[in-house]
């Protein structure tokens, strides 16, 4: 890191604005000192609201730990509205129930212990408003500017693991689900809806891996059995150094669609909870993924939306534009 000690002369115009914006949030008036980073931000916006340490740190890393950002009470409403929807008290369209595979074949009991995660509420209003936390929000536009889509939304309940580890979730790329681009302009929210270290399967991430391209995703051979849909990298080194997220109730993780990510194996007996959201810039644009590595899960997503309303010819962009839905600005182009 360099540090100077810029002389600034008072009114100048133009570079000092330019200048201004790179240093830190001291006043430019007469001497002041300043470490300056490197300017060439390119995974983060500047609205003034992150601090620079805070944009170094994501434009690094690819992802961003805010602590405590969720509030006690809005995590205990999540909770009760998730047990409402578990015990079939409400429905709601589009909402897809997920039970871990490794119980899938056995009778269904209308208990959040049937289930390993809830995906697509946007269409509950109570859960849909932390996609809308005001202070969530802000973040978000960090990364995406202004015109705000929430994409996908989740709420996970990684089950107790039954002795097959498919609670785990095998390292991914999220992009790989997304037809949009581009994908700086696309990140998630993932909230701890209570402690989630080690024991219980917290996240684990890849530092770094954001700046790299998107990999070839397939089922893990895993002997257990693997989740519908949980795709990961093809040949993935494990010997890799992985980074583990512990984090408490309320603390937020804001990550890129290329970070190499997982969660580990619940070794509690409780079921570890989070809620999510992807957003991305409505300025984002939709790409045909045939002939791509996103192949594969277009056909899987496509053949879900047939057998579960009976929809034919649809292509992975249509299900990601019934998904969308606006939360700031402008809906341009998602
Ligand atoms: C579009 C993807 C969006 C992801 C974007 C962001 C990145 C996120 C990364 C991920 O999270 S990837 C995982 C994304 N997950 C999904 O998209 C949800 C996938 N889940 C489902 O589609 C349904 O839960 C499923 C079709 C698997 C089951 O729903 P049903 O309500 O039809 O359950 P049902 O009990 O009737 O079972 C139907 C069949 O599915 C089987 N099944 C149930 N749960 C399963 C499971 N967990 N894994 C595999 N198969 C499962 C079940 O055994 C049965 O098999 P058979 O037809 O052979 O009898
Ligand atoms: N043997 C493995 N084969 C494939 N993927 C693995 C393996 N071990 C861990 N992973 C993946 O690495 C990520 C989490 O790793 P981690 O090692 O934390 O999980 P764990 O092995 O379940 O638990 P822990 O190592 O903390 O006891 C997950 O994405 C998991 O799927
Ligand atoms: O285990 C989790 O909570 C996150 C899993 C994940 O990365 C995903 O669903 O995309
Ligand atoms: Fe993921
Ligand atoms: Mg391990």
């Amino acid at each position: 890191m360099l540090s100077y000690r810029p002389t600034v002369a008072p009114g100048s115009s133009g570079r000092l604005a330019v200048l201004q914006r790179h240093l830190s949030a001291v006043p430019l008036s007469g001497q002041v000192t300043s470490t300056v980073y490197p300017t060439n931000f390119c995974y983060t916006l500047d609205n003034n609201f992150l601090t620079r340490e805070q944009r170094q740190f994501y434009e690094e890393n690819g992802f961003l730990v805010i602590k405590n950002l969720v509030s006690a009470d809005d995590i205990e409403r999540f909770r009760k509205e998730f047990e409402r929807l578990c015990k079939k008290e409400i429905t709601v369209p589009g909402l897809l129930i997920m039970r871990d595979i490794a119980i899938s074949k056995s009778e269904y009991v209308p208990d959040q212990k049937a289930i390993t995660k809830l995906q697509d509420f946007q269409e509950d209003p109570e859960l849909f408003r932390y996609c809308s936390l005001p202070q969530i929000v802000k973040y978000v536009e960090c990364f995406t500017g202004p015109n705000i889509m929430a994409m996908h939304t989740m709420l996970i309940n990684k089950p107790p693991d039954a002795g097959k580890k498919s609670s785990r979730h095998p390292m991914h790329q999220d992009l790989h689900y997304f037809p949009f681009r581009p994908s700086d302009h696309i990140v998630c929210a993932w909230t701890a809806m209570e402690r989630i270290d080690r024991s219980n399967g917290c996240l684990v991430v890849i530092p770094g891996t954001h700046k790299g391209t998107l990999k070839q995703h397939d089922y893990p051979e895993w002997e257990g059995g693997v989740n519908k849909m949980y795709h990961g990298i093809r040949d993935f080194d494990l010997s890799i150094p992985r980074v583990h997220l512990v984090m408490e109730k309320g603390d937020t993780v804001f990550f890129h669609p290329l970070l190499i990510h997982g969660s580990g194996m619940n070794k509690t007996a409780g079921f570890r909870k989070a809620i999510s959201c992807h957003y991305a810039s409505a300025d984002c644009h939709y790409i045909d993924v045939k002939g791509t590595t996103q192949e594969n899960i277009e056909t899987e997503v496509v053949e879900l939306a047939k057998k579960r309303y009976g929809l034919s010819g649809l292509t992975l962009k249509d299900t990601w534009m019934v998904r969308g839905r606006l939360i700031n600005g402008e809906r341009t182009n998602l």
